[in-house]
Order: C-alpha cells, then sequence, then structure tokens
C-alpha cells in the first residue's frame, strides 16, 4: 500500500514514523525546512515504546508531487488545511482513501467538498506528542493508539487493508465500526482538556489541585457532552466515565497539546476544537458559560499574537 502522509510534524512523523520503521511504503508531503531537515537527519522519535532514528525519508515538496497514493494520512494543524489540501490534491486518484487524524471534525466538511466524500475516511488519535526544536518527535506519555473507519460503519475492503498495514507498527490501531462517535467522544474529552488547560494555563493535577478546580473541569466536560448529544453523538457512560477518570486524577501531569502550543507562543486550533463546538451548542440553543470564556481566552492569546508580531 503506498501511503503520503501529509506533514511530518507531531502526529505525521510519530504515525508515519511508526508505518516506515514496520516496512510499510511511506512518503512524506512536507514543506521546504522540513524536508531539509529530514534529509540531514533522518527521522528521529524518542518514545518510551522504543526510540526510532530513521534514515531520511522519502519526501516529497508540493511543487514535485504528480503520483497517486493508495491512503493520504492528514496530519496537518487544522489553520494550515485549506492549503494542504491544494497541496495533496494531485496525490488523490479515484481509489485513495483519506485518513485525517485533526482532533474536532469541522476539516470533514473541507475534505468533503474538495475531494468528496467517499473519499474521506473518519479517524482520530490519543497520543501526547510533540516535535521539539531540533526536529526530534518527541512522544509524552504511554498512549500511542488511533481509530480509523468508513464513516457509515462498514467494513470495506480498502479499511481492512488499511488495518493490515497498520497492524506490525508499534502502535494501538483499531478498525472502528463507529469513528463517528469515536471523533465526537475524542472531541467532547479535547476540548474539555483543551479548554481548561488553557483557561488554568496548568496541566490536570494542578488544576484539581485548586480549590474548586475539579468542579470546574466537570462543568466544562458536562457543557461539551451536552453540545455532542444535541447534535446526536452522546457519548456512552463507559466514554464519560473514562473522560471524568482522566479529567480528574490527582497528580496527573496532562495537558493539551493546545496549551502546550499556546506556552510556547504558537498558532493553536481555537475555532476548529472550541469555537466549532461552541458554534454547534449555539445553533442547538444551549447555554454553555465555561466554553464561551474558554473561546475568548484563547482568541484573545491570537489577538494578541498577531498584534505582536506586527509590531
Ligand atoms: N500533538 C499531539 O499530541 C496531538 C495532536 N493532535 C492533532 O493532530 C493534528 C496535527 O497536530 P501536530 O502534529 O501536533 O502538529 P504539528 O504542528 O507538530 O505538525 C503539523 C505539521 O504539518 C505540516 N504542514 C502544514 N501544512 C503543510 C502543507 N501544506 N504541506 C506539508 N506539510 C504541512 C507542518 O509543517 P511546517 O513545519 O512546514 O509548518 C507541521 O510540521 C492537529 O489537529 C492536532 O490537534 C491529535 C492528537 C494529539
Ligand atoms: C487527547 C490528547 C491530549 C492526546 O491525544 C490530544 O489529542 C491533544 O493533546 O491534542
Amino acid at each position: 500500500m503506498k501511503i503520503l502522509v501529509v506533514g511530518a510534524g507531531a502526529i505525521g512523523g510519530y504515525f508515519g514514523g511508526r508505518l516506515l520503521e514496520s516496512g510499510q511504503d511511506v512518503t512524506f508531503l512536507v514543506r521546504k525546512a522540513r524536508a531539509e531537515a529530514l534529509a540531514r537527519n533522518g527521522l528521529q522519535i524518542r518514545s518510551a515504546q522504543g526510540d526510532a532514528n530513521l534514515p531520511p525519508p522519502r519526501t516529497m515538496q508540493a511543487n514535485a508531487l504528480n503520483e497517486t497514493f493508495d491512503l493520504i494520512i492528514v496530519s496537518c494543524k487544522a489553520y494550515h488545511l485549506t492549503q494542504a489540501i491544494e497541496d495533496m490534491a494531485p496525490a488523490v486518484g479515484n481509489q485513495t482513501a483519506i485518513l485525517p487524524l485533526l482532533n474536532g471534525m469541522q476539516h470533514l466538511d473541507l475534505l468533503d467538498a474538495r475531494f468528496g466524500a467517499e473519499h474521506v475516511l473518519g479517524g482520530q488519535c490519543v497520543i501526547p506528542v510533540t516535535l521539539d526544536a531540533e526536529g526530534v518527535v518527541r512522544h509524552l506519555g504511554p498512549a500511542a493508539g488511533l481509530s480509523f473507519g468508513e464513516r457509515d460503519g462498514s467494513r470495506s475492503q480498502r479499511v481492512e487493508h488499511i488495518a493490515q498495514a497498520m497492524a506490525n507498527a508499534r502502535f494501538d490501531s483499531r478498525l472502528s465500526t463507529t469513528i463517528l462517535q469515536d471523533m465526537w467522544d475524542k472531541w467532547v474529552f479535547l476540548a474539555s482538556l483543551a479548554g481548561i488547560t488553557c483557561l488554568m494555563r496548568a496541566p490536570i493535577g494542578d488544576i484539581v489541585a485548586a480549590p474548586g478546580g475539579e468542579r470546574a473541569i466537570l462543568d466544562l466536560l458536562e457543557e461539551c457532552r451536552r453540545v455532542a448529544e444535541a447534535n446526536g453523538h452522546a457519548p456512552k457512560d463507559a466514554a464519560m466515565q473514562r473522560s471524568r477518570g482522566m479529567l480528574t486524577d490527582a497528580g496527573s501531569t496532562m495537558s493539551a497539546s493546545m496549551m502546550r502550543d499556546l506556552e510556547q507562543g504558537s498558532a493553536v486550533e481555537a475555532d476548529h476544537v472550541i469555537g466549532d463546538l461552541l458554534t454547534r451548542g449555539k445553533v442547538a440553543g444551549l447555554e454553555l458559560p465555561i466554553l464561551r470564556l474558554a473561546y475568548v481566552h484563547v482568541k484573545a492569546y491570537e489577538a494578541r499574537r498577531g498584534r505582536e508580531a506586527r509590531t
């Protein structure tokens, strides 16, 4: 199976690197600086599940892309997706399956509109990972999993092939027949985690240690759950129980990738992860005070970041 990974950042570098390590035919669609770094240093992963020092992988830049792929894994940030879609377009042939691993849901609409819904699978991943200043992919915790599937829940030949291709890679992969619900479950969890850790500028354990901290986390989680419910994707009790457990774990150092981005002054997916959920809740007539505050917070950060960059 010919696989193209769009972006070799934290998510693309990790999952693409692990697929490459397992012997799969992987090419990375990258921009100039990342192409040069990969050619110079290879693809390096640091992880408690085993480091990988891979020789320079095959990379392509948009201007040279003139072949199609069986599977395209999309792993850019939401605010780069419009350009990434144009850059990857030559790689999409009649039989190409596109597997996005972005957080949130809105990206499905953009991909559907450009390539047709029949090309676009559902997908989500749970892994804390970052690309450091040296271009090394750093896996920050034990979780490393992804699930994917047809959005209508069918077990098509193409998803069975993808499952086979991922079977020997060093991450947990799961062919899901409920991928849209998986994505919503992940979004409810992530928007709560991102919202509260960005608002409080602290990982979960420190928020739990603060008076009223646990209450604030659970109230935000409940707001996010109600949005999912109003949109026909209420998380099951087991999913909510898991989320509550992780989000109220005393001593936990867990934070969202959005908080890491915010703390290092990088761009954040404010509209995609928080704003879109808020909008879908508002359309359903819900009152969402904490989610609204989280959105104001990350948008104010964006405004300040933009202003400081201009001066
Ligand atoms: N990091 C995490 O722990 C998790 C992240 N996610 C989600 O995964 C998605 C990706 O996040 P993450 O990997 O952290 O982000 P990163 O910023 O680490 O990586 C994104 C990469 O995409 C590249 N890129 C952007 N546009 C293009 C383009 N047109 N062509 C080629 N490459 C491009 C960027 O390259 P360049 O260097 O050139 O800008 C960058 O290296 C997000 O939606 C995030 O929310 C989900 C679960 C966990
Ligand atoms: C759930 C979590 C924390 C890890 O997958 C995540 O998605 C993120 O940090 O963006």
